[in-house]
């Protein structure tokens, strides 16, 4: 199977990597460092199962040509460039799938109901995406793999276990799917197929959701920011009322509130997109913190204690310069 990841970046990085041991015909989309290093030297993945290297094809689109799937795995801000290049990659038969964090480009397209086919132009402004890549091509992804890029081509990984889950906007049965998750699970890392993609999809994002735009604020990893019992009671506030926003969107999350904050209170991790604003780096407010309240207004939802948080995250974002507001 010819597999393309486009970004291969931390998460995609490691996935590639797994994807390569799993024994897909593997090419990378990368850039600057990144790109020069895989070239010369490969990918190397330190993970708890151990160090694994990969040598995959590196090209631009145009190089590296129809692929039966790609793997889109920038960070949210990057994608119009993606709709912009990718085009060489796609064939009549090739599968998308977007395995990012936050609410995505597709998210009501093949959702049925009232809200069927309403467009999200603050995470693809002007359509680029839909047009350069169609709904029809496109899988939605989640994963769960704390991926760092420690030096150029050579990435960290610090769960034991890492899945990606991979479904259809529609909801079906999707063989296509099905063969990148068996390819992953080959490689090493757990693959999974849903039926119901924004159930994942939220089920992640309620905790980037609760969780970033509290670290923006206290510039702190969650543990030594959760020690103050007021933020605490905020940040748990928070993740009910994301919570609530799934549900009323009729996406059946399982979160235990309470048991997620005290794993969170635990751990000295800082959120990735606080990393962004201290790297200087674009930062996912559209996806992660934006897009999900502009549902919960869908919904009827009120998220006073994240309507605060997010709207004061996006005031620091602004101001580092490494978010605009769409106007
Ligand atoms: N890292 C993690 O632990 C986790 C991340 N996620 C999510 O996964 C997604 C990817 O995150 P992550 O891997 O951390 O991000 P990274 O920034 O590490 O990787 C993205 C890569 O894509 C590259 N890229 C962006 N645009 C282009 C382009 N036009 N051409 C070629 N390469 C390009 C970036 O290059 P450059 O650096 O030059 O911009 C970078 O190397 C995000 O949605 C994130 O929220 C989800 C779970 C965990
Ligand atoms: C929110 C959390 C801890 C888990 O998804 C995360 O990985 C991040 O954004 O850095």
């Amino acid at each position: 199977m010819k597999i393309c990841v486009f970004g291969a970046g931390a998460i995609g990085g490691h996935v590639a990597t797994r994807l390569a041991l799993g024994g897909a015909d593997v090419s990378v989309v990368a850039r600057g460092a990144q790109r020069d290093a895989i070239a010369a030297d490969g990918l190397h993945v330190s993970a708890r199962d151990g160090e694994h290297s990969a040598r995959p094809r590196v090209g631009t689109p145009a190089e590296l040509g129809v692929q039966d799937a790609v793997i889109v795995t920038v960070k949210a801000p990057a994608l119009p460039q993606v709709a912009e290049a990718i085009g060489p990659l796609l064939g009549p038969d090739t599968a998308v799938a977007f395995v990012m964090n936050g609410i995505p480009w597709w998210y009501f397209d093949r959702h049925g109901g009232a809200l069927d086919g309403r467009r999200l132009p603050e995470i693809d402004p002007g359509d680029v995406l839909r047009r350069a890549v169609g709904v029809e091509r496109t899988l939605g992804g989640v994963v769960y793999s704390a991926c760092t890029v420690t030096s150029p081509g050579r990435i960290r990984v610090e769960n034991a276990v890492n899945r990606v889950i991979l479904g259809e906007p529609d909801g079906s049965e999707s063989p296509r799917a099905q063969a990148i998750a068996d390819v992953l699970n080959k490689g090493g890392m757990v693959g999974e197929v849903t039926t119901d993609i924004r159930t994942a999809v939220w089920s992640k994002l309620v905790t980037n959701l609760a969780f970033g735009p509290f670290a923006i604020l206290s510039r702190l990893g969650a543990g030594p920011s959760t020690q103050d019992p007021v933020v605490r009671t905020a940040m748990t506030r928070a993740m009910e009322e994301a919570v609530a926003v799934a549900n009323a969107l009729g996406q059946p999350v399982q979160t235990d509130v309470g048991k997620r904050v005290a794993e969170l209170s635990r751990s000295a991790h800082k959120a990735s997109i606080l990393q962004d604003l201290e790297l200087g780096r674009p930062m996912e407010v559209a996806s992660l913190f934006r897009v999900p309240l502009e549902l919960a207004r869908m919904a009827g939802v009120d998220t006073p204690t994240l309507d605060l948080a997010v709207a004061l995250a996006t005031q620091q974002a602004n101001a580092a310069g490494l978010f605009q507001t769409a106007a």
